[in-house]
């Protein structure tokens, strides 16, 4: 099948430190992976490379996007070619609202009726992340990825500091932003999810999930599946049970 992403070999540092140590990774269009691993394995420092965040520094290897190479490609072009990514922390913006935000994400929708989506209307007029809580900057970043609808969406912990009736909102949103409300012959749009508790996967549709460790995928197979084996056995003891070497 046809790779929206592929990965080959990627080697990246950041502050002088090797974090990625040889990732490959193929996302297929239509596809929502989830991505597990320990604090400090290179998941966010994943994301944010795919993204073109530059403080990080591709060493060796490569990323394609819908066939192209996009590994020297600044954020913002990645960004026009459709990809899109919620933060973990994103900074707040100081004199943008946040329905102005959504408006500049994409001129063509409307503001109120995406922030609706997320049950977000009262922060239309609040100032960007600015006083928000952890659970609300969930949701100010998702309602700009369902205006920006970019073909490839990245979340990072969407549902950490989520309360339990907004994650299902969360759950609904990322759905939709990957097409699996869609019959999946149309669809084209594919996801990358980190969670450390994987309470998301209640909520979502996700066909694969891929295990970190030290800066390499050491383990890929079935989300429910390696999730239960990480919580009975810890990272290691479900890589040695479900991927032995
Ligand atoms: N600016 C930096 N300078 C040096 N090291 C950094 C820098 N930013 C991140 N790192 C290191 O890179 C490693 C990978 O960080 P990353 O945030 O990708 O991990 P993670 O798997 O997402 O962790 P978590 O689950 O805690 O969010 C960590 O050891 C981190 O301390």
């Amino acid at each position: 099948m046809f790779g929206l992403l592929e990965i080959e070999d990627l080697h990246v540092s950041i502050g002088g430190r090797m974090v990625l140590k040889g990732i490959n990774l193929k996302i297929n269009r239509g596809e929502n992976h989830a991505l597990f691993g320990p604090n400090g394995c290179g998941k966010t420092t994943l994301l944010n490379t795919i993204a073109g965040v530059p403080r990080y520094i591709v060493e060796r290897g490569r990323i394609l996007f819908k066939g192209n190479d996009i590994t020297h490609l600044s954020m913002d072009e990645r960004a026009r070619m459709g990809i899109g990514i919620a933060f973990q922390s994103p900074p707040a913006i100081r004199g943008l609202k946040l329905k102005d935000l959504i408006k500049l994400c994409n001129p063509e929708v409307n503001p109120e009726k995406v922030l609706k989506e997320v049950n977000f209307l009262e922060f239309a007029d609040r100032e960007v992340n600015r006083g928000f809580s952890g659970g609300e900057i969930k949701r100010s970043e998702l309602a700009q990825l369902l205006a920006q609808r970019p073909e490839l969406v990245m979340l990072d912990e969407p549902d950490s500091g989520v309360d339990l009736e907004n994650i299902k909102l969360i759950g609904r949103a990322i759905n939709k932003l990957t097409e699996k409300d869609t019959k999946p012959s149309k669809r084209i749009r594919s996801g990358i999810v980190i969670t450390h508790f994987g309470h998301i996967l209640d909520y979502i549709s996700v066909d694969k999930a891929h295990v970190m460790m030290e800066g390499t995928i050491v383990c890929t197979g079935s989300p429910r599946e390696i999730l239960e084996q990480i919580k009975t056995r810890g990272y290691e003891g479900c890589v040695r049970c479900l991927c032995p070497t």
